[in-house]
């Protein structure tokens, strides 16, 4: 369990917002749980459980329109005083949303309100781009300012040249490298952990998120996951507490939806945008419904051959739309046309990596 206090905080910018939605009739709080149907809250009186009000439950038609950790929050009071309902909420300005395919398309979202989102993964001297790449778009998607932290670099004795590769690669996006579990590299995070900065932290199982909690807490604010064997459970390491502050006065946002993120879908169609190139010269493959693998006449092998195109792009392109082809099977129109506007924005950065970009 968590003993750091929790202290509420909100910028200029969101008390002036919150004014305008709210005057003074609600107290502000901010969510720092949610397990369904009862939040866990903090504002200025401290921290708290939480109920809706009748009116915000009726109001609420979809799964997003109901608090989530990091949400900021307008509470009332039970006339005893002893019990706090939320009545509004202000417009999110982040949000990791997760796309939930079923019979109708369901919105889920994970969390919200975050400034920068961690994107944790071990350091590697072989670093897999794709995963990267895709890290990126949801957290560009998101609303929030993606930094990557390679973890475990005590592990990765070429960590330094790893880590001045991808800068080049990846230009422009921050990149740190830690070990959290010798407790190095820490300090370089320090640009991000300013009073009010909320921190999104995402990636897949056993990366080290809950070491780096444990690290920049100094206590055990999250137990380490020891993955139980045969039946898979104990997997959700994360303690009630979901948005975490840490000394300094940042916070930290990691739910258990955020920790299932390495499976979120998070692109759909709209490669063709991203992989222009390679669109391009289909069109001139001799079957319309060429794959680019073994046919005859493909124009974009023939490109290959002639080192117009480089090999990396293309398998890049095909792992991509074969893992596109699954979502799009199952997604309605209206969402697939969204998506596609986001890789519009997204394929520009891509672009710029000279590893998806085209042989002279
Ligand atoms: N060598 C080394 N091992 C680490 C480091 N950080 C974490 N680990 C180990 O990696 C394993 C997973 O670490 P966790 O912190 O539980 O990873 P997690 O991302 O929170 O995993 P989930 O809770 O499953 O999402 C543990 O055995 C840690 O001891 C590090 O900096 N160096
Ligand atoms: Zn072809």
């Amino acid at each position: 369990m968590n003993q750091t206090s929790m202290t509420f905080y909100m910028d200029n910018r969101l008390k002036s917002e919150w004014l305008r939605t709210f005057g003074d009739t609600l107290e502000p709080a901010r969510v720092t749980a949610s397990y369904g149907r009862a939040w866990r809250v903090v504002s200025a009186k401290g921290e708290m459980q939480a109920d809706l009000t009748g009116r915000f439950r009726h109001n609420a038609l979809t799964p997003s329109d109901f608090p989530v950790t990091g949400d900021y929050v307008g509470l009332k009071f039970s006339e005893d005083q002893t019990l706090a309902l939320i009545d509004g909420l202000i417009e999110r300005r982040s949000a990791l949303i997760r796309k939930a395919a079923g019979t109708a398309f369901v919105e889920q979202v994970v969390a919200a309100n975050f400034d920068y989102v961690l994107i944790a993964m071990p350091v590697e001297a072989n670093m897999r781009l794709n995963t990267i790449e895709r890290y990126l778009s949801a957290a560009w998607d998101s609303g929030g300012v993606p930094v990557i932290l390679l973890t475990k670099r005590d592990l990765c004795p070429e960590w330094e040249t790893v880590v001045s590769d991808l800068k080049v690669r990846l230009h422009g996006v921050d990149i740190v490298a830690i070990s959290a579990l010798q407790g190095e590299g820490l300090e370089a995070l320090s640009p991000w952990l300013y009073p009010g900065c909320t921190l999104a932290l995402i990636g897949a199982s056993g990366v080290g998120k809950s070491s780096l909690v444990n690290a920049l807490t100094h206590q055990a604010t999250m137990k380490v996951n020891e993955v139980r064997s045969g039946d898979g459970k104990g997997r959700h390491t994360t303690t009630h507490r979901e948005l975490i502050q840490l000394p300094g006065g940042a916070y930290l946002l990691d739910t258990p939806g955020m920790r299932e993120f390495g499976l979120w879908r998070t692109e759909g169609s709209g490669l063709e945008n991203t992989f222009e190139e390679i669109e391009v010269l289909a069109e001139h493959c001799r079957f319309k419904d060429c794959r680019h693998i073994d046919e005859p006449g493909c124009a974009v092998l023939k490109a290959i051959a002639s080192h117009q195109l480089d090999q990396r792009v293309l398998d890049h392109y095909l792992k991509l739309q074969r893992e596109a082809k699954y979502i799009e099977s199952k997604t309605d129109p209206q969402v697939r046309n969204e998506i596609r506007n986001k890789w519009k924005t997204i394929h520009k950065q891509l672009r710029q990596d000279p590893y998806l970009t085209r042989k002279k």
